[in-house]
């Protein structure tokens, strides 16, 4: 197992516009692959947001088109490739998933993940926004053993939810996937405090690629987020578009859980966490 590489973050502003955005995509992956990185992480709803992709519009099944690009990509590169999320078509089903893949260096789909918590709130302007009306929320908690460690995986509005992220560190993962779409406003009020929160409390690097930029329900926070297992903000983006790097090393989450064993100093005599559906 390789114990210390390089990632890339890529932040996106994804728009109505599918082909480009998979396009920009893949230029990006080329761009992280020639400068050494093995792993490329995308953002929440990477492939498509728009307004008149109505709800649940522009779903795809998995494997499918956009996927099918990222798996063309990390086969191409010989690298892993974390595919954010898009919007999953589930045969016979009204709604549809938000889903995350891990694609490993040979194309193929290693571990899929469809977000467990529906973003259902009203914002402060009033409007309502109701992910819950177009997304399904999925049903079990997702670690993937790999050759870069485990992974745990997540989506966006989950990192609101510790029980999660517990037993994905339990379960093992060493390193915790957030991609996000917070909208500016509790980005700014949430968004660093949960990710640091989420990695201090399991020991765990968290890796949180962001979308950025104007959308028609909201504006995007950006500000994509590299977390060591020490709760250190190591990278840090604005609100510009493009690919962030940041160094995941094993040796250094295995010394954090050393020096702060929290993980192990759990009272499961008292209380525990449980995973009810495997
Ligand atoms: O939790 C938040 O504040 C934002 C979550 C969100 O935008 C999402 O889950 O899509």
């Amino acid at each position: 197992m390789k114990r210390k590489y390089k990632i890339a973050m890529v932040q996106m502003d994804t728009q109505n516009n599918k082909e480009k955005n998979l396009e920009d995509a893949c230029a990006w992956i080329d761009e992280a692959a020639a400068s050494g990185a093995e792993l490329v992480c995308f953002p929440e709803v990477m492939n498509l947001i728009g307004k008149n992709t109505g709800p649940g519009g522009g779903r795809e099944p998995i494997p499918g088109y956009s996927t099918g690009r990222l798996m063309e990509k990390a086969a191409e590169h010989g690298i892993y490739i974390h595919g954010g999320s898009i919007t999953e078509e589930i045969p016979g089903e009204k709604r549809a998933c938000n889903t995350s893949v891990l694609i490993g260096p040979d194309g193929r789909i290693l571990a899929k993940y469809q977000k467990l918590h529906t973003f259902d709130i009203t914002l402060a302007d009033g409007r309502p926004f109701r992910e819950s009306d177009r997304i399904r929320p999925g049903d079990a908690v997702v670690t993937a053993e790999t050759e870069l460690g485990c992974f745990g995986m997540s989506i966006c509005y989950d990192v609101r939810f510790p029980e999660l992220y517990r037993l994905l560190a339990i379960k093992g993962a060493r390193v915790l996937f957030v991609p996000v779409s917070f909208t500016k406003e509790t980005g700014e009020e949430h968004l660093e405090m949960l990710l640091r929160a989420r990695a201090v409390e399991n020991g765990c690097y968290v890796i949180a690629a962001a979308q950025t930029g104007v959308k028609p329900a909201y504006t995007a926070y950006g500000n994509s987020m590299l977390i060591d297992p020490w709760g250190k903000v190591l990278v840090r983006a604005g609100s510009e578009t493009g690919v962030f790097y940041g160094e995941i090393d094993l040796d250094h989450a295995d010394a954090v859980r050393r020096r702060m064993p929290s993980l192990e100093s759990r009272r499961t005599d008292v209380y525990q966490v449980e995973e009810k559906r495997k």
